[in-house]
């Protein structure tokens, strides 16, 4: 795999993500056909699988097929799969395995799923979205088939050059595939955002196959579902909302990270922490944001005691409006906000909740 660098500016949010015109000289086209790996919850494809999808739509090659994978069972999957079938323009078939083993979101199984549908269609491309699911999936599936995936993609610039940060998101690297087929990618779904309008724009059935897995062989000795928690609140999900609110360290304790919690309450919005909040255990750890947290791009981030490590800002900085609020002028985050107030948080969000109209 070829390397190139493009070095961001130090901590600055605002860089072209790749020159234009090294974009138009490395296009090229392709002859092939892409598989999208998709997640899917209450009888509807996920939103980071749409924006699998997306980028799937977006390698250049107007005479390729783009195929969705769906795995489950019940009703929901195939109320998912019909949802998917004209929920949007770009893709021309559906495929669903229909079977317990896919029940849970096991990684084993799965992986050897996409191994036995990847025999079969022999695609030029597997996308998947970079969601806990993905980062479990993809490896394995690339360990089956020999090759090695490209993974965290922010940008396509041809059927095989990708771009894709490193360094804490403080680089970025144009990479070119140069393995065997297939290319397999996991995307970084903030970067292939799915407006309301793709949604909306309904396309002609895709056909709907069902996989045939006679000879699947599903062999499950080395993990077994144990359960799974979700937190029953009803905020919007941390990966696709439009608000976030943030935490830090300097909540000082759980019950005083209600304070965030009400905010976002107020604003329709979802919550997030840094790591030293997770680890001081005033939340979980699946609100964490950052390099070892989820990565989050909403029209409007909130953080409230954040000190803005460059850990925390690989998670947040592409942010389309970054408001900080942070008791210490020189504090980092500063430096990629749009809007800073240097104040106490403990007394700047009780003023919010009190003056914030109720969100109807
Ligand atoms: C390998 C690795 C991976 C990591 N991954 C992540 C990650 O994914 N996500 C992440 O967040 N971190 C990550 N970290 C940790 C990261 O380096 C920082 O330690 C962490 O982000 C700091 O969290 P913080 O801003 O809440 O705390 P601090 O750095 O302690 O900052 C607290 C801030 O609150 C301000 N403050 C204090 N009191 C008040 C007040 N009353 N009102 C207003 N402001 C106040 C302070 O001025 C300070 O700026 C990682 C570290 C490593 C080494």
């Amino acid at each position: 795999m070829a390397t190139r660098l493009f070095l961001r500016g130090a901590i600055s949010k605002r860089t072209v993500l790749f020159p234009p015109f090294l974009r138009s000289s490395l296009s090229s086209s392709r002859n092939g056909s892409t598989l999208v790996v998709a997640e899917h919850e209450n009888g509807a494809i996920k939103s980071p699988s749409l924006s699998a999808l997306l980028a799937a739509a977006s390698l250049p090659d107007n005479d390729s097929s783009v195929s969705l994978l769906l795995a489950g069972s019940g009703p929901s999957l195939h109320q998912a799969a019909s949802h998917a079938a004209s929920s949007h323009p770009s893709f021309s078939q559906v495929l669903v395995a229909d079977s317990e083993a896919f029940k849970n979101p096991l990684a084993e199984p799965w992986a050897k799923l996409v191994h036995l549908v990847q025999q079969r269609g022999g695609y030029s491309h597997i996308i998947a979205a970079s969601s806990s699911f993905g980062k479990n999936v993809m490896p394995r599936v690339a360990a089956l088939l020999d090759v090695s995936p490209v993974t965290d993609v922010t940008a396509i610039s041809d059927s095989h050059t990708f771009v894709r940060p490193i360094y804490a998101g403080n680089a970025l690297s144009t990479v070119r595939y140069t393995g065997a087929s297939p290319c397999i990618l996991t995307i970084r779904s903030t970067s292939f955002p799915v407006s309301q309008k793709s949604v909306d724009s309904k396309s002609d059935k895709a056909t709907i196959s069902q996989v045939d897995l006679s000879t699947f062989n599903e062999d499950l000795d080395k993990s077994r579902f144990v359960s799974q928690t979700s937190r029953d609140d009803e905020g919007p999900d941390l990966g696709s909302a439009r608000v976030v609110v943030t935490g830090g360290r300097a909540l000082k304790s759980a019950e005083k990270f209600k304070l965030i919690e009400d905010l976002a309450k107020k604003l329709g919005a979802a919550v997030g922490a840094t790591r030293a909040a997770v680890d001081a255990g005033y939340v979980a750890n699946d609100l964490q944001i950052g390099q070892t947290g989820k990565i989050v791009a909403p029209e409007l981030y909130l953080a409230f005691g954040v000190s803005g490590a460059i850990q925390h800002l690989a998670g947040m900085r592409d942010s389309k409006v970054i408001v900080a609020v942070n008791n210490d002028a020189d504090a980092p985050i500063f430096q990629v906000a749009d809007y800073g107030l240097v104040g106490d948080l403990f007394e700047v969000i009780p003023e919010l909740l009190e003056k914030l109209p109720e969100k109807k």
